[in-house]
């Protein structure tokens, strides 16, 4: 039998990272862990509280009454509420990357991810997965595409879900999340230095996987 394996994915915003962590999960039946979509959950709720979310002490207030569940078919729960769809919105993005800087968000969402991972068989994207919540992964991607190519994709994303969407709107947005993202003291996004760059912009989904089992196979 073959090992069963911990995989992570980090790169910037709308690389493709999700799309095929959860490829990658479903053909080895690992377990996916969405983790940007917990820095989503707080942000979403801080905004129902109507909370600032540039408020350190307020949101980090918060995490005690935050119960996020993910279930096996992309399902996100917060305190029982399907949550799946609201998070996504523009507004909880830009918060994400917001609370995302806080000390306290970090440690709260990294210990629950550490937990979900135990044991192996799993593959989580975000940003410091390989620099920190599973710093001995035996496998580390580091997943990136260039600017336009991944404002492109987020747009015809939004069309297909039939969300409005604009472009220019959507680059700017995800160059500033970048830019936050990379700069933070706390845990911010870079590559680990034992991880593999992939670099999607002119590669398909398949190719994508194809390479990304290939190193798996090399693994396990
Ligand atoms: N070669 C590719 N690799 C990864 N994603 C791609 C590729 N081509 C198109 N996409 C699309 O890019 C979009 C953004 O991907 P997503 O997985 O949400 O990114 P991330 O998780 O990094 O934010 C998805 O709609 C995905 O289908
Ligand atoms: N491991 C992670 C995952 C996400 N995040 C934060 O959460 C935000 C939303 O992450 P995401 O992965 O859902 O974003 P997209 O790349 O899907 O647009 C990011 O912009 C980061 O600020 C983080 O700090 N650490």
């Amino acid at each position: 039998m073959s090992k069963k394996i911990s995989i992570a994915i980090d790169g910037p915003a709308a690389a493709g990272k999700s799309t095929i962590a959860k490829m990658v999960a479903k053909s080895l039946n690992y377990t996916y862990i969405d983790t940007g979509a917990m820095y989503r959950c707080v942000a979403y709720y801080a905004l129902l509280k109507n909370v600032d979310v540039t408020d350190e002490q307020a949101v980090s207030m918060l995490l005690k009454d935050i119960d996020i569940r993910m279930f096996p078919d992309g399902t996100i729960q917060l305190n029982r509420e399907d949550v799946t769809s609201a998070i996504r919105e523009n507004e909880v993005s830009m918060g994400a990357s917001v609370v995302s800087q806080y000390g306290a968000v970090r440690s709260f969402l990294v210990e629950k991810q550490r937990e979900m991972a135990q044991g192996g068989g799993v593959i989580l994207d975000g940003r410091d997965i390989g620099t920190v919540v599973l710093k001995d992964a035996e496998l580390k991607i580091y997943q990136v595409a260039s600017i336009e190519c991944r404002a492109l994709r987020r747009h015809k994303e939004n069309l297909q879900r039939g969300i409005d969407s604009d472009l220019a709107a959507i680059q700017e947005e995800i160059a500033m999340r970048d830019q936050q993202d990379m700069t933070r003291a706390i845990s911010p996004l870079k590559k680990a230095d034992d991880a593999i760059e992939i670099d999607t912009s002119d590669m398909t989904l398949e190719e994508v996987v194809a390479r990304v089992m290939q190193l798996v196979e090399e693994r396990i």
